[in-house]
């Protein structure tokens, strides 16, 4: 064989190399997609966050699709806003289902206020991973009491990848994983802003809890600038 055809050959089958992680890996495993979790307390950047990696897949110019609850109408029926305005376009539904369909075509998911979907979310994000999707969801990952809240920590299992961001806490300025509730509701939903929750500490929101049974709190960031 001439040492032109060789090189030829070669260079085929480098091109190959190339061409057939598109497709599979070299077992031939069919392409998966994953779940990515991003979870904190209420204004520790989780919907920046979701936002921000949902703008660089469609700079990536890949098919992005965006999902929230349809009881999330706090600051936009269809946008999913940020603390700080950023926003981006969704589509309010009532349940994780719905996804399925409206998500068919595209090459992300994003889902937005997760901790208000029922446990089906799990089997939809999975069910979306599996046939190729990347999947990226945002939610609290603990309600006002310090308890796990809604589909999160079983979605936090089965991801591939987990960003636990964090707040600033009002009362002392340490790193905040509490969403302390100001107002006096005993629902676990309840939809608010700085009106109603604060960003909080284990310490200060341990105080907090305290001084709601009753016991005595120092005054809270809050507190202060109302008096
Ligand atoms: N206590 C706080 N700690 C950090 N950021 C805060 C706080 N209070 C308000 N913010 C604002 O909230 C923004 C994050 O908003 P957002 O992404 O909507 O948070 P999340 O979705 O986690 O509630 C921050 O960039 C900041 O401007
Ligand atoms: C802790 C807690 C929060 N909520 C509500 C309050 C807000 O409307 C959303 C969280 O929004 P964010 O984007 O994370 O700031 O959830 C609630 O209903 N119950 C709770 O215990
Ligand atoms: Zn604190």
């Amino acid at each position: 064989m001439g040492a032109r055809k060789l090189a030829a050959g070669n260079a085929q089958r480098k091109n190959a190399v190339f061409i057939e992680p598109r497709v599979g890996n070299a077992r031939d495993v069919p392409r998966r997609g994953w779940i990515e979790v991003v979870c904190g307390s209420m204004f520790s950047g989780k919907t920046e966050e979701l936002i921000r990696r949902l703008n660089r897949a469609k700079i990536a110019r890949q098919h992005v699709e965006i999902f929230k609850p349809g009881l999330d109408t706090r600051y936009h029926a269809q946008d999913v806003v940020s603390h700080n305005a950023n926003s981006i376009r969704s589509t309010p539904i009532q349940l994780p289902e719905e996804m399925l369909l409206l998500a068919s075509s595209c090459d992300v998911v994003g889902v937005d206020e997760a901790q208000f979907f029922d446990a089906s979310l799990v089997e939809v994000c999975t069910q979306l991973a599996n046939h190729g999707k990347r999947v990226i969801v945002a939610g609290l990952d603990m309600d006002y009491l310090g308890q796990p809240f809604g589909p999160m920590p079983v979605l936090m299992a089965v991801a591939e990848y987990v960003t636990k961001v964090h707040a600033v806490c009002v009362c002392c300025g340490e790193i905040a994983s509490y969403s302390f509730r100001i107002a006096a509701s005993e629902s676990k939903i309840l939809l608010g802003e700085t009106d109603s929750y604060e960003a909080r500490c284990r310490g200060c929101f341990l105080e907090g809890q305290k001084g709601k049974q009753g016991e005595e709190e120092p005054l809270t960031a809050t507190a202060q600038a109302q008096h």
